[in-house]
């Protein structure tokens, strides 16, 4: 490696999580919402042993569409970024709110939007958002069973 140069890493850690919850929404009937998520529907709710995925990267550069790039070891701590620093966010915007919880009747958010693991990912973006430094999210991987996985980059768009 010449000595200007810097080497580039993304950083993921993963946590486990137990929730319990039902697929529900405010904006359906009982009938169209039976008819919509099935069993999934039951009030007495199911659980799941859910698995975030948290992906570090320098996103910045996803606004004007180039590649997104590694983000930068630090010469003097060899690190990308601290990972029990990383820990101690994941704790605080999904540990915290979700693990042994209901999802639409202990979180709040899950109140007025379903808990689909779509809307599970966007709400621990949003919570990582807030205590990450700016631009290093990249992507929130939610694994709801072995076999469904929703990945959520932070993108939005316009609806009417
Ligand atoms: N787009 C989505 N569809 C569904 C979601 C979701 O979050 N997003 N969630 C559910 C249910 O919550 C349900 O828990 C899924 O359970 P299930 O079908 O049992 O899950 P598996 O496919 O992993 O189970 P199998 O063992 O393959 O039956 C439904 N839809
Ligand atoms: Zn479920």
């Amino acid at each position: 490696m010449s000595p200007r140069s810097a080497r580039l890493a993304r950083l993921s850690r993963s946590v486990t999580f137990s929730a319990c919850h039902r697929l529900h929404s405010k904006s359906l009937s009982d009938e169209e919402n039976l008819k919509l998520f099935g069993k999934c529907n039951n009030p007495n709710g199911h659980g799941h042993n859910y698995k975030a995925q948290i992906l570090l990267s320098d996103s910045c550069c996803q606004v004007t569409n180039l590649r997104v790039l590694p983000l930068q070891i630090d010469p003097v701590s060899g690190m990308v970024m601290n990972l029990t620093d990383l820990k101690e966010y994941m704790q605080e915007a999904i540990m915290e709110p979700l693990d042994h919880k209901n999802l639409d009747k202990d979180v709040p958010y899950f109140s007025e939007v379903v808990s689909t693991t779509e809307n599970v990912a966007v709400f621990i973006w949003d919570n990582l958002q807030r205590l990450l430094p700016r631009g290093i999210l990249y992507k929130v991987e939610v694994h709801e069973t072995e076999q469904n996985v929703v990945v959520y980059k932070g993108e939005e768009t316009i609806v009417k």
